[in-house]
């Protein structure tokens, strides 16, 4: 019988995808196994997020996370000393008390994701399985349906466009592997256009290109474009999924949209997204308004939650309470999983058990600022989320995510089962119609 008791855990300052300082945690067991795991970090974060725990005045500009590795080495290392690494809810439950915070921000958000998934991945090391299977624990799973950007706008690129991401899905791919194919087709036409049409400028932070549109719709009619030429029916085969990150742009039901120089109530801005959804292959939009305007979510939702998902990410914070009190006010139909949003693995996964009992579509999504870390590409399989949000091609942060999810599905041969258009048969807010 292995022996799971946390023997050494040791913090230490990494790098991550922005050039930023960020928190790797190390946990040694007693059995010789080992996890190891790095936080991320977001940029358009929600205000119910856990906070990561930064230095002040640093010559990296307040973004230092010494004071965070501090944590882990001085506070967090001796509490977990002994404790047993298979019992996640006991290690989570531990470090939400020593912190004793509603908001995690004396030892550290960073710190502590940091350390409960470096546990979760000791304790599978010590099961002799990958992490992935260790979770589901032999209950089915699938392979998510990838939600793969092609533009980024907002805060990942100098709001250079308003909406944050523009994205595409692929239900109507076999597997995940053909719909990894699929969308490097589509990403390779969308830089083609950009280019023929001068506006191609690099890519923004999760690797969609750094458009230089003059409208949103501009990006949207070039996205439906790319999906045309690179031999795809929007819609039947593809379709397109934003995340509008209206936080970033509004509060209080007043939106101001930097591209066309505009203020908009929520109303506005509902009919303008109601106007997307009719004329472009749109099965799914993410934080449509602002995260403080439940009145907007529920108008949303009640409007195009029967036809599209209806995501909440700063709106829901992967709060379970705030999933379930969505669920029963009908302001969301889905709910994206970030577990450093949550602060801990098992808040993360009760945030997304409560969105599976309330029939929601669940998506688990990587951040910003990501590193080598590919935790949430098992979380999504091991947890069945169906969906999984990590970015997009030429950025290798992203890719080692994508790619560890190919694996996984190699591994399972046969018996794989992609999850696909059964992602859109969510029931939050009555019967779906996305599927065609
Ligand atoms: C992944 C996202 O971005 P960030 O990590 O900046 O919150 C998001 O908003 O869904
Ligand atoms: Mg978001």
């Amino acid at each position: 019988m292995a022996d799971a008791r946390i023997a050494q855990l040791h913090g230490r300052r990494v790098w991550d995808s922005r050039g930023r300082p960020t928190v790797e945690v190390e946990v040694h067991l007693a059995d010789g196994a080992t996890g190891r795991a790095i936080a991320p970090a977001g940029a358009s974060t929600g205000q119910g997020e856990a906070l990561d725990l930064r230095d002040g005045g640093s010559r990296f500009g307040g973004l230092d996370v010494r004071r965070a590795v501090g944590s882990v080495n001085h506070e967090i290392a001796p509490a977990l000393m002994d404790r047993d690494a298979t019992d996640q809810e006991a290690v989570d439950r531990l470090l939400v008390d020593l912190d004793g915070t509603p908001d995690r921000s004396r030892l550290g958000g960073n710190a502590i994701v940091a350390t409960s998934m470096a546990v979760l991945h000791a304790a599978a090391a010590s099961a002799g399985v990958p992490l992935w299977q260790h979770l589901a624990g032999g209950r089915p799973v699938r392979i998510p349906l990838p939600e793969i950007q092609i533009f980024g706008g907002g805060a990942h690129a100098d709001r250079r466009v308003d909406v944050q991401d523009f994205m595409v899905v692929c239900p109507a791919a076999r597997s995940f592997s053909e719909a990894l194919d699929w969308t490097a087709e589509i990403y390779r036409a969308a830089g083609g256009l950009m280019r023929q049409a001068g506006k191609a400028q690099g890519v923004a932070d999760e690797g969609g290109f750094w458009p230089a549109f003059d409208s949103n719709e501009e990006a949207l009619e070039t996205l439906t474009r790319a999906i045309e030429s690179a031999g795809f029916v929007p819609s039947a085969q593809v379709g397109i999924s934003l995340d509008v990150a209206a936080s970033q742009f509004g509060r209080g039901g007043r939106y101001t949209l930097a591209l066309d120089d505009r203020t908009l109530d929520t109303v506005a801005l509902i009919d303008m997204l109601g106007g997307w959804i009719e004329q472009y292959p749109i099965l799914s939009v993410e934080d449509p308004v602002g995260e403080d305007d439940h009145e907007g979510m529920l108008e949303f939702t009640r409007r195009y939650g029967h036809r599209c998902q209806v995501i909440g990410d700063d709106y829901l914070v992967t709060n379970a309470k705030r999933v379930e009190a969505a669920a029963t006010g009908g302001t969301a139909n889905a709910v994206l999983v970030k577990p450093n949003q949550a602060g801990t693995v098992t808040e993360a996964f009760q945030a997304l058990r409560a969105g599976k009992e309330a029939g929601f579509g669940t998506i688990v999504s990587a951040r910003s600022g990501e590193t080598e870390d590919v935790t949430v590409a098992h979380l999504s399989v091991g947890w069945d989320a169906g969906q999984l949000k990590v970015g997009s091609f030429t950025r290798s942060e992203r890719m080692a995510k994508w790619n560890e999810v190919l694996r996984i599905e190699e591994s399972l041969g046969e018996s794989a089962e992609f999850s696909g258009w059964s992602v859109f048969t969510f029931t939050g807010s009555g019967p779906s119609t996305a599927r065609p």
